[in-house]
């Protein structure tokens, strides 16, 4: 089953073409990664399948529906992780968590997501008092509580600890195990190489590649999802 389908999907900042023709599909299940240098449109593209921008022009289904005109419907079965976003400083971790669980008809049970991402020890604190990568763990598990049939996911781990990325793959990797799809916007090639079944690497608004991590590596000829990568950047120049 195809979960998402995005067909030549185009939107503009004025005259800055941010995505200039995208297409692609994601599978029930699959894990997809969006990669590509700052300003490379993956946000963009991301906020277009999240129903919170409205594309210029081209086709954008999420789980057969078009998120510019459905997005509250989606909204109760897709999970989104945004850069931005922020949350009153005063709310504290376990408010946050269940005035989340109460916008979804059948959400997960917030206290079990709450102790799944350990955010027990500091459910009493303030959001305005917590470290860049509590925060940073409090969104994600704000963006599953309600039991999302797809997550999207931008810049999962940024401002996390070595130990908490690696803790953060790991319950990514429960979640794919309990099938469901994952949207992955990642500056971390080795994050994307563990997780991702399969990426496209964005520039200047459009798909330069895609494929399976190992499929990239074996057409570039390099050893890695990272140093194809470089291989592409350098091609580019
Ligand atoms: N709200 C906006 N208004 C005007 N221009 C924007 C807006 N959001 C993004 N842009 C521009 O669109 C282009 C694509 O930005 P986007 O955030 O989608 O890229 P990105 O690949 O997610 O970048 P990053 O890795 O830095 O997050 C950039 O040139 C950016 O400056």
């Amino acid at each position: 089953m195809t979960v998402i389908e995005v067909k030549d999907l185009h939107k503009a900042y004025g005259h800055n073409h941010a995505v200039d023709g995208v297409s692609f599909a994601v599978g029930k299940g699959e894990t997809f990664g969006l990669l590509g240098p700052n300003g490379a449109g993956k946000t963009t593209t991301v906020e277009c399948l999240s129903g919170l921008r409205r594309p210029d022009s081209g086709t954008v289904r999420v789980l057969g529906q078009d998120p510019a005109r459905r997005r509250r419907a989606l909204a109760q079965r897709v999970g989104v992780q945004l850069q931005e976003g922020e949350l009153p400083d005063r709310l504290k971790v376990a408010e946050a968590m269940r005035l989340f669980a109460a916008l979804y008809e059948r959400p997960d049970d917030w206290r079990a997501v709450l102790r799944r991402w350990d955010l027990g020890p500091i459910a009493a604190k303030a959001y305005g008092d917590l470290s860049g990568g509590q925060k940073q763990r409090l969104k994600l598990a704000l963006a599953l509580v309600g039991g999302p049939e797809l997550v999207v996911l931008d810049e999962l781990t940024t401002g996390l600890d070595p130990v908490a990325r690696r803790e953060t793959w790991t319950l990514i990797g429960d979640l794919k195990a309990a099938g469901t799809t994952v949207v992955l916007v990642s500056h971390y090639l080795d994050e994307a190489e563990e997780l991702c079944d399969r990426v496209a690497v964005l520039r200047k608004g459009r798909i330069v590649a895609h494929g399976s991590p190992r499929e990239l590596a074996g057409r570039t000829g390099t050893a890695s999802l990272e140093e194809a990568y470089l291989a592409l950047a350098e091609e580019g120049r």
